[in-house]
């Protein structure tokens, strides 16, 4: 069965604090009211994002609408890249952001306004991107991820879980990143690590990193200002160990990117990137807690077709 022109869509009515349940009659009227063929399921568990993209690539869908946050769109991609039919690229992908965080949309221009993101997504103006692809960790296994937007580890990664245990608890609110951000903080240890960027190496205390294919995470913090999303390289940040009153003091700077200029902060660009530490450190990838080092990452350049704002 081909389904070329119609849109496969999937909806978490979780993500948002159950805006894609509460706003998802609104959105598909704006769809239907700008002549977008679609069939929709929602999502009934974590992870069910996963196979319901398998599932209707397989039965012929070539085009993926998510309805949800950068987790959704996250499960999509990796259901993307576990099927059998389509070379990934050959997959478009486009998003409604209806999420929290919408760190993936903000490098695309993606509008906050469903009628914006939809009008997007009418004009499929579509772009490759590049794929993160990372091996880890998790209870003895060796486990494998794809992402899309940014990885996270160490604190950051620690960030994360805590703002997914309030967002799983109902209790998420605009400001749940700062606030888990602030309370992580005060049990928060550096690590000592290896980070091999392809050929280059530090051996340091690692308080937190990322390995970025776009520029933001943790709702709007440009912790990889300088990423450039189809240029076959991850951006990796490393800050090393810092004192809390520098992070509390430094949070300003993770917004607008100055905190590169600090002396603890080391940049690398490449295309594989190989860590190791004395203490496990957690992983994060597009906002969603997995396992831990040792952990390999490696750019799949241009692997994704996305729909693009202006
Ligand atoms: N039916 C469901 N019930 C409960 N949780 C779900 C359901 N479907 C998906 N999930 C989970 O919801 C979580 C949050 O989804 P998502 O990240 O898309 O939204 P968000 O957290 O509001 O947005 P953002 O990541 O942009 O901040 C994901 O971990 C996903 O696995």
């Amino acid at each position: 069965m081909h389904k070329d022109g119609e849109w496969f869509v999937i909806v978490n009515p979780n993500a948002g604090r159950r805006k894609g349940e509460k706003d998802w009659l609104e959105i598909a009227r704006l769809m239907n009211e700008a002549g977008i063929s679609f069939t929709n399921v929602f999502t009934e568990h974590p992870n069910h994002a996963v196979r319901l993209a398998r599932k209707h690539i397989e039965a012929g869908f070539r085009k993926i609408i998510v309805v949800g946050g950068d987790g959704t769109l996250n499960e999509v991609v990796n259901g993307i890249y576990t099927q059998k039919r389509l070379p990934p690229a050959e997959i478009t992908l486009a998003m409604i952001p209806v999420g929290t965080g919408n760190d993936w949309g903000r490098s695309f221009n993606i509008p906050l306004d469903y009628k914006g993101a939809i009008d997007v997504i009418a004009r499929e103006n579509t772009r490759l991107q590049d794929v993160g692809k990372v091996s880890y960790h998790s209870k003895d296994l060796q486990k494998q991820r794809h992402f899309i937007n940014m990885a996270g580890l160490g604190f950051d990664a620690m960030v994360a879980k805590r703002t997914n245990k309030v967002k799983q608890e109902g209790k998420s609110g605009p400001f749940s990143y700062l606030i888990s951000l602030f309370t992580s903080l005060i049990s928060y240890k550096a690590t000592y690590a290896r980070v091999k960027v392809d050929g280059q190496e530090l051996k340091a205390g690692v308080f937190t990193m990322s390995v970025a294919i776009c520029r933001f995470n943790g709702g709007g913090m440009m912790q990889a200002p300088n990423a450039i999303p189809d240029d076959g390289l991850f951006d990796v940040t490393v800050i090393t160990r810092v004192s809390r009153l520098l992070v509390i003091r430094s949070v300003k700077k993770l917004y607008d990117g100055s905190f590169l200029k600090l002396p603890q902060v080391k940049t690398f660009r490449g295309a594989k990137v190989e860590i190791e530490s004395d203490q496990p450190m957690y992983l994060e990838t597009d906002g969603e807690s997995l396992g831990h080092t040792p952990m390999n990452f490696e750019v799949i350049p241009l692997g994704i077709t996305v729909v693009a704002g202006n």
